[in-house]
């Protein structure tokens, strides 16, 4: 054993060697480079700027490796040997040292068994903490080699060893890779062809998220040149969770990827007020779409009567037919409202400009015509008669009065009742929610771009411009190469140039934004109108879909992934199971389970992986905040080490969350409170969260607080919060324990 140590200790060093060597040839190139300084032409500059960005991004990429950079070898048939790990790393001859886990050379690592050795007679992990080797666990597939060699093992899992090494760990309220131990039916899942809707069931801790991630890693390496132009989008819970996970994807040596919530999906709404659940789940069905079309023709009015308007002492009439033509005019080409408008306003100015001159008598030069038009544009009457016509209106006006005038609801909802509409009525300057999102999305999508925004924009482009030529002039009289070349020319040169953004910057920026790939995580939560939006950004249809129907709290949420996305992708999807429960104790998850079978969700099949003695503790008790106060503080002392691992989670119901931080504040303890919008600090060791907040994340033990009115809120939120720990649950109770439990 200590010589296999010793022989992989030398390949270790090796590939470490050399990524030292990389990281001090491109820090060396990049000093190069900035050391010209911004001097030259200013095609040079830009493409000494190009080369900088390079530079950063590879040597970002290169630190970035660092843990565990080699992890896996495969010794071949043909007596060959693979190392596998986090990238691709040649030598100078380019023969290749290290092979990246996405590249299809890796493939066998992960999907090799007895059964289908695919070439491998030998499948080892090499474990490392920092540069050195503590530890190789083997696993022979040729089984004729099996004889005599007593650490080589074979099991279901793959690098057994390993992996349950890693799930025992102490948790750090990040979530960390699983490179080294992908499981086969996972890779099957992250190596999935890029086309199409894939969907991923799977019960709670079968690492739907770890391959989501790792999924969007391998789709980036695979099929880089399409997804580094049009950027993958990563749908996610809550900003939390998103915390929680913001390492991953660093950590294999991607970073361009845009991080969302549906909250958060439209630039420069802040969605952060809470609303009650009943209207959320009414804000999210699929009816707004034609709700908000209504309400946007509702804007676009011929007026009764005939408007007369006197300018410069002629008599002229907005008359309901010429409005109504120029509206069916403006129509034909499918605009968006606000765009549209442009062409109606256009239209109506020339008609009426027509009766103007008709009145002069006389015949008119086409410059001055364009002068009446101007005139007319800029008088009160027709701009008020014209606005009534054609109103232009920003999605956020468009949704705010449907929410504050009572008459405006009722037009544009017809198919809701009395009782509904009137559950949606709120102030005219309520701050957003979450649900309202996709409904302002929808509307922003009918309504095109306000043209004021777009003469915003037209000016700060003026202004820009007016100093990208001075910066040019000043060039040019620097450089004495006056003559030559014009300062306008200059400035359109860099224009083209500047410093561009990333893709990812532009992408999250940008409304409109299409995707290449979107990611969607906990996607059981999401809305009928919440779909709408996020299909709208992929208009390829090329998705990875992951979540658990048993989940959902969500009211708007789905049951059944059928009833969820028939509607709005047709049967176009494709569903894989991932049946292994990697995260929670099999005593405590297999408790869940019943719980939730007997309260009729829809759950998965679930293995676990692995059982802890002592994992689930139940008891009952007279008064919560002192019991609770006691049970966290003992456990703190046990779970939490010197390195900072070790996280305990309080859950219970959102009314109790307040007075059982203050009670295990009296006790000395700091716990970070997470509620509602506030999201919780992931760093602190001991947090106190609702089932909602604790979607998706993951602790060494928690303390679930009287599941009787856990369950009574939701059956999903109680699925959720009794499979969120990695060793045990601790259980305090007044009321019976759910059906089930025993
Ligand atoms: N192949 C693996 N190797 C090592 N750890 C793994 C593996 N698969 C999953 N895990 C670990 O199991 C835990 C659960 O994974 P993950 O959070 O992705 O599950 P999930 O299915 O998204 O769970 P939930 O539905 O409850 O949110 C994580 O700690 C993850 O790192």
């Amino acid at each position: 054993m200590d010589n296999e140590l010793a022989v992989e200790q030398g390949v270790v060093d090796q590939l470490y060697g050399r990524l030292d060597d990389l990281r001090a040839q491109t820090r060396a190139r990049l000093a190069d480079v900035r050391r010209e300084g911004p001097s030259g032409s200013p095609q040079n500059r830009s493409e000494r700027d190009a080369f900088a960005t390079l530079y950063e991004d590879r040597i970002a990429q290169l630190e970035a490796v660092e843990e565990r950079l080699v992890f896996g070898r495969l010794d071949l048939d043909d007596d060959s040997r693979r190392y596998i790990g986090r990238l691709g790393l040649t030598d100078t001859e380019q023969t290749q040292l290290l092979t990246d886990w996405r590249a299809p050379a890796a493939q066998a690592f992960y999907r090799a068994t007895a059964a289908h050795p695919d070439g491998v007679v030998r499948r080892r992990h090499v474990v490392t903490r920092g540069r050195t080797v503590t530890s190789v666990e083997d696993e022979v597939l040729d089984l004729d080699l099996l004889t005599g060699d007593s650490d080589a093992r074979l099991s279901g899992l793959s690098g057994e060893g390993a992996l349950l090494a890693g799930l025992a760990a102490g948790r750090t309220g990040r979530m960390g890779d699983i490179v080294a131990t992908i499981q086969g039916e996972q890779d099957a899942i992250i190596r999935s062809e890029l086309g199409g809707a894939l969907v991923v069931q799977g019960g709670p801790g079968t690492g739907k998220t770890a391959v989501a991630l790792h999924r969007a890693a391998f789709l980036l390496y695979a099929h880089r040149r399409l997804l580094e132009r049009s950027g993958v989008l990563l749908v996610g819970p809550s900003r939390t969770f998103l915390r929680y996970i913001d390492q991953v994807l660093p950590s294999l040596g991607e970073t361009g990827v845009v991080t969302t919530t549906v909250a958060e999906l439209y630039p420069g709404i802040q969605a952060t007020a809470t609303e009650d659940e009943a209207v959320a789940e009414l804000k999210g069905r699929a009816l707004w779409g034609s709700v908000i079309a209504r309400a946007v023709r509702d804007r676009e009015r011929i007026p009764a009567q005939p408007v007369h308007v006197r300018v410069d002492g002629h008599d002229l009439v907005i008359r309901p037919n010429d409005v109504a033509s120029a509206m069916a005019r403006a129509r034909r080409n499918h605009k968006p409202h606000n765009q549209a408008r442009v062409s109606f306003v256009r239209d109506m100015l020339g008609r009426l400009a027509e009766q103007y001159v008709q009145q002069l008598g006389q015949e008119v030069p086409a410059d001055e015509r364009g002068e009446i038009v101007e005139e007319l544009r800029t008088t009160r009457e027709i701009r008020i008669a014209l606005n009534l016509a054609w109103m232009p209106i920003t999605p956020q006006k468009l949704v705010s009065d449907l929410w504050s005038k009572p008459h405006r609801l009722a037009s544009a909802a017809p198919q809701l009742s009395a009782q509904e509409r009137a559950m949606l009525v709120r102030e005219p300057d309520a701050p957003w929610t979450p649900a309202d999102v996709p409904i302002l999305d929808e509307a922003a999508e009918l309504l095109g771009e306000d043209d004021q925004a777009a003469r915003a924009e037209a000016r700060a482009a003026t202004e820009r411009r007016a100093s990208e030529l001075a910066y040019a002039r000043q060039v040019l009289e620097s450089t004495g190469s006056g003559g030559m070349v014009s300062a306008e020319m200059l400035a359109d040169r860099f224009a083209t140039t500047g410093p561009t953004l990333t893709t990812a910057e532009r992408a999250a920026a940008d409304r409109s934004w299409t995707y290449g790939h979107v990611v969607v995580d906990e996607a059981q939560e999401l809305s009928a109108m919440a779909w709408r939006s996020l299909l709208r950004r992929v208009p390829t249809r090329s998705l990875t879909i992951v979540g658990d129907v048993a989940q959902t709290t969500a009211t708007a949420g789905a049951r059944s992934w059928a009833a969820q996305l028939d509607p709005v992708l047709r049967s176009s999807w494709r569903l894989n199971e991932l049946t292994v429960n990697y995260r929670t104790p099999a005593e405590v998850a297999d408790t869940a389970r019943r719980v939730a079978v007997a309260a009729h969700l829809p759950v998965s099949p679930l293995t676990s992986a692995r059982d802890v003695e002592d994992s689930l503790v139940v008891q009952r008790v007279g008064s919560f905040p002192e019991a609770v106060a006691e049970t966290t503080e003992k456990l703190v002392a046990d779970v939490t080490d010197a390195s900072g691992a070790g996280r305990i989670a309080v859950i219970a119901v959102d009314a109790r969350l307040d007075v059982l931080a203050g009670a295990l504040r009296e006790a000395g303890l700091r716990p970070a409170l997470g509620t509602g919008s506030s999201a919780a600090d992931l760093d602190a060791p001991l947090v106190v969260l609702s089932p909602r907040e604790a979607k998706g994340l993951e602790f060494d033990v928690v303390v679930l607080v009287e599941p009787a009115e856990v369950i009574e809120a939701s059956a999903g939120d109680l699925y959720v919060a009794m499979t969120r720990p990695t060793r045990a649950l601790h259980v305090l109770h007044d009321r019976p324990l759910p059906a089930g439990w025993a």
